[in-house]
């Protein structure tokens, strides 16, 4: 029986599968926590990938590894190989400004048609004129610019800094995926190159940048190391790894039609397409995907954790938020939750904070906030599924995954939110198993074809009343 392992190393944390080859059973699993913070040691990541390693009884018997990650993350490091400061994560809004200044710089349609996207706060190349101007000492020591992915992929094949991992720093030996390499800001999809003159204008400098590697490509194999007691065996073939989102289309085989609405720490909402994109209003980002196709992609800052601190505010669990929220009716009676608890980023609003609208003595009541909560989660992604139709997706299902997807309610409210039909995948680690199937690709040469199953449709109830509440307050 052969094995095949995939990781996903997200904002709240690390999930490992392995699965087998030829069928993509599940054999065994396991999961390690990230740090809180917007800002974060890469060294957490590296021990939670190995605690993770170590809860799925470790890789002796796999023959091959991938790695997916939160996206556009900013890993700086020297020419030792040491990480300069910690990373500055996606939900990082302190480059805003930097954001606001390429902008100013090149245009909004000029970005769009040379990255694919017009940049948020999110995105590396504005953490890096953010480094740029308030660290200059810092982004001069600056020798190569990874994503928390390519970092990862680059310890788990050995390389590091110099003296701590067995074949040290050898930042040619960096590479990444066409997904990640588009959430950078200076990278070109459909050219599938860098954009130098980007990435100078950002940082001050040139860098080192992980080499870009193909769907089906390794980036080679690992050599045996131990590290922090847990073992990496010799000679796994490591895949190319992905961004979250793009290995979550993977592992979920998302095709023309399937619109995939994602609420985990972000919520999001893309769709494998055969033609990049390039929005000029910014709200959609023209990423790549892991297949070798394209992935327009919406992204909110607000997601899952809108419940889990609505939640903690009532005193009741998920489970328990979910059954107050359906004891009210569609729409909340007019109370409003307008969930920019972090800012947000789509809007591009990084400095706005929550609002509750329209509290009644009638309309305040804890199944009303409940059922707001999840409303207003879920209208923020539903506004991004009319920004992807805008260019091109035509969604004949939805597919919705994340942490917060398997809250019944949840599911009940997307079915009355959006406006088409709802299928939810049955729980599971999408994302690492997008990265599972990129490694079967790489020891195989072919794409695995592994059964999908759903486990729940919740039945259509349209109830345009909830968006058209939540659009009044935008307009407030
Ligand atoms: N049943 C549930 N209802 C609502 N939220 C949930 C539920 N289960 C998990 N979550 C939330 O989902 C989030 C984690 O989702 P996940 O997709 O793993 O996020 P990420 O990949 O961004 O780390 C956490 O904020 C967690 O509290
Ligand atoms: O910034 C984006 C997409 O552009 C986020 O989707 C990150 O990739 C983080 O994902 P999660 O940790 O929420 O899965």
């Amino acid at each position: 029986m052969t094995l095949v392992a995939g990781i996903d190393s997200s904002t709240q944390s690390c999930k490992l599968v392995i699965r087998e080859l030829e069928s993509g059973r599940l054999v065994r699993q396991g999961r390690a926590r990230h740090p809180e913070g917007t800002e974060v040691d890469p060294e957490a990541w590296w021990a939670a990938l190995l605690e993770a390693v170590a809860g799925a009884g470790g890789l002796d018997d796999v023959a091959a590894i991938s790695v997916a990650g939160q996206q556009h993350g900013m890993v700086v490091l020297d020419e030792a190989g040491e990480v300069i400061r910690p990373a500055l994560l996606w939900n990082d809004t302190r480059s805003a400004a930097a954001a606001r200044a390429l902008i100013e710089e090149f245009g909004a349609a000029e970005l769009a048609a040379r990255t694919g996207s017009v940049p948020v706060a999110s995105f590396t190349a504005t953490k890096l004129r953010w480094l740029r101007d308030a660290e200059p000492e810092a982004a001069a020591r600056v020798a190569a610019v990874a994503l928390p992915h390519d970092w990862l992929t680059w310890r788990l094949r050995g390389y590091g800094p110099a003296g701590r991992t067995p074949l040290g720093p050898v930042l040619g030996e960096l590479v990444t995926d066409r997904s990640d390499a588009s959430g950078t800001s200076y990278w070109t999809p459909g050219a599938d190159e860098y954009d130098r003159g980007l990435l100078a204008a950002a940082l001050g400098h040139d860098a080192v940048l992980p080499r870009v590697l193909g769907p089906a490509e390794s980036a080679g194999s690992t050599v045996a190391f131990e590290s922090a007691g847990v073992a990496i065996p010799a000679g796994i073939a490591v895949g190319a790894g992905a961004g979250d989102n793009a290995g979550a289309a993977l592992g979920l085989g998302a095709t023309e039609g399937d619109v995939v609405v994602s609420i985990g720490t972000s919520g999001t909402v893309f769709a494998v397409t055969g033609r990049p994109s390039a929005d000029e209003t910014g709200t959609v980002a023209g990423f790549a995907d892991a297949s070798g196709a394209y992935l327009p992609l919406v992204a909110t800052l607000n997601a899952a954790r809108i419940l889990d601190s609505v939640a903690a505010l009532l005193g009741v669990d998920h489970a328990e938020l979910g059954e107050l929220a359906l004891q009210a009716e569609p729409g909340s009676n007019g109370l409003v939750l307008q969930p920019y608890f972090e800012g947000e980023r789509t809007p591009n609003l990084p400095d706005a904070t929550a609002t509750l609208f329209g509290m009644t003595l009638a309309s305040t009541t804890r199944p009303t906030l409940a059922r707001a909560a999840i409303e207003g989660l879920l209208c923020g992604l539903a506004d991004g599924l009319d920004a992807v139709r805008r260019v091109g997706v035509e969604p004949r299902r939805i597919l919705l995954i994340g942490g917060a997807a398997m809250n019944p309610a949840v599911q009940t409210i997307a079915a009355q939110v959006f406006d088409s039909p709802v299928a939810v995948p049955q729980p599971g680690e999408y994302v690492a198993d997008g990265a599972a199937t990129q490694a079967a690709w790489a020891l195989t040469g072919t794409r695995p074809a592994w059964p999908l199953a759903l486990s729940a449709e919740p039945a259509p109830d349209h109830r345009p009343v909830i968006r058209e509440q939540y659009a009044a307050v935008a307009l407030a």
